[in-house]
């Protein structure tokens, strides 16, 4: 797979998990955890033994789809295959793929049981069973699953447990069912990644979009992932940006299968470059070329931030994370704080001005990048009719005129939410399935639907700037 060396998390977990232990691996986001465990999981394979082995557990239907993807890529040379598992997708067709004799399954939990009741998939030979984002899994609302899971297995298996975050109460409560489960955590001094840059910007409530297409139009990110509380503000601030000229997908639970596998395809081979989304894509995604992510709306958990950021600054490269929060919510931004052990740095909010010299400077940006790409050799001769009547400076500002994005002003508006209050509860099941209110994903409550007609198919004509027709 072109790895030079192992990350810390797969030099320390991978011969302890050889062993057949059980064991809890906690590491940073981006640091190769699914390679930590499917190392060990295809090296305890049978070849001749044509059954599911190995089993993996994720939270999301994108991850389970992910994991498998990966499994495969380490799995081709042995000839080892991964079948992914999961809700929205037409259970014929997994039933199918089934039959095909994979030796590994990466699935969601509740798909899965489907699957085990109707008895179309066989668990006797499970040699080992991976939780990823093994707390999330451990968390309300997925450990009856997970158990009903574990108890369809009748053969004796290995746990691996897998997190960036592993809060004490569920560390306690998943050695409850694991044998004597060996600890392995990468420690760092921050729970976060060091290369990810962290700012926040303390703003009204009403501010925030205008500030984030401001602060786009500045540091025209690559991909940007834009974290947003609730299904409904996925749509609305979806639907805002994309009136507002930018390439914005959403993506949360209530929006049908095949358009979000639709959507994070597009998204990773840069035809929409910003993905707004709730806490459904926090977790363990894994898009290369994410280079910001911001929270426009604060997280709920100061768990779900870590994993949120995550999704830049992966695999040793650079990201920023601007964490938007307004100025009632400032106990949650420390709460957060304490939790990362980093402190996030101040931004101010954009000037006008500002995002006029970003502006600028993207269009400057564009025009060397052409240059040393050679790609506008076909015009030389134009180019050179052209600056025998017109001095260089005024042809070249009128260019890049033409290429400056005029910051757009067309008037969104959004519905207020109400800002997160208090500290966080724990333990306290009445407030906290409050506070999840829309953001799990998991399509279970707060169905929200609701979405105007979005144009998503606008043709773009290249990648990361938004070129609308206010170019000229
Ligand atoms: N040894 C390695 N050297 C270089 N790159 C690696 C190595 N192992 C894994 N990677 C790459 O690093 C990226 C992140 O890996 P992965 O998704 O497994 O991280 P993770 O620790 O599971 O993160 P998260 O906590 O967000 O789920 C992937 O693109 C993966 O292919
Ligand atoms: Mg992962």
């Amino acid at each position: 797979m072109g790895f030079e060396n192992p990350t810390p998390i797969q030099e320390q977990s991978i011969p302890t998990a050889l062993t057949g232990k059980d064991l809890i691996g906690q590491a940073q986001t981006g640091t190769g955890k699914t390679t930590a465990f499917g190392v060990p999981m295809m090296e305890n394979i049978d070849m001749d033994l044509s059954a599911i082995q190995g089993l993996v557990i994720a939270p999301t239907r994108e991850l389970a789809i992910q994991v498998a993807e990966e499994l495969n890529r380490i799995g081709q040379t042995k000839k080892i295959k991964t079948v992914p598992v999961y809700g929205g997708q037409d259970i014929n067709r997994q039933i199918r793929a089934l039959k095909n004799k994979p030796q590994l399954v990466a699935a969601t939990p509740g798909r899965l049981l489907d699957h085990i009741r109707r008895k179309t998939i066989r668990l006797d030979n499970i040699k080992t069973v991976v939780l990823d984002e093994a707390d999330e899994m451990l968390n309300m609302g997925f450990i009856e699953d997970i158990e009903a899971i574990m108890d369809s297995i009748p053969s004796e298996y290995q746990t691996l447990l897998f997190s960036a975050t592993m809060p004490k109460r569920i560390q306690k409560l998943a050695e409850k069912f694991m044998k004597e489960p060996e600890l392995i955590q990468v420690k760092s001094k921050e729970l976060t990644v060091d290369n990810i840059e962290q700012y926040y910007v303390e703003l009204k409530e009403n501010q925030k979009f205008d500030v984030l297409c401001r602060m786009l139009d500045i540091e025209s990110p690559d991909l940007a992932i834009i974290f947003g509380r609730t299904k409904k503000r996925v749509d609305e601030l979806s639907e805002g940006l994309s009136k507002r000229g930018y390439f914005a997908e959403g993506i949360h639970g209530d929006i049908p299968q095949n358009k979000r596998e639709h959507t994070i395809r597009r998204f990773k081979s840069g035809s929409t470059d910003i993905l707004v989304a709730t806490d459904v894509a926090a977790r363990g995604l894994d898009i290369s070329g994410v280079t910001h992510v911001y929270n426009f709306d604060l997280p709920q958990d100061p768990e779900s931030y870590v994993h949120r950021i995550g999704r830049t600054g992966r695999a040793g490269k650079k990201g920023q994370a601007i964490t938007f929060s307004t100025f009632r919510e400032s106990e949650h931004l420390k709460a957060i704080e304490r939790m990362t052990k980093r402190r996030m740095i101040k931004k101010n909010i954009p000037s006008y001005d500002e995002v006029v010299e970003g502006v600028q400077q993207a269009a400057r940006d564009e025009l060397i990048e052409m240059i040393d790409k050679g790609e506008a050799e076909k015009f030389t001769h134009a180019a050179e009719q052209l600056l025998e009547n017109h001095h260089a400076v005024d042809v070249v500002a009128a260019a890049l005129k033409l290429l400056a994005k005029e910051p757009d002003q067309t008037p969104v508006k959004l519905t207020e939410v109400a800002p997160l209050r208090g500290k966080r509860v724990r333990n306290d099941n009445k407030k906290r399935s409050n506070y999840r209110g829309g953001g799990g994903g998991r399509g279970r409550n707060d169905r929200n639907k609701g979405r105007g007609g979005r144009n998503n198919d606008r043709n773009k004509n290249s990648r990361g700037k938004n070129y609308n027709n206010k170019r000229s």
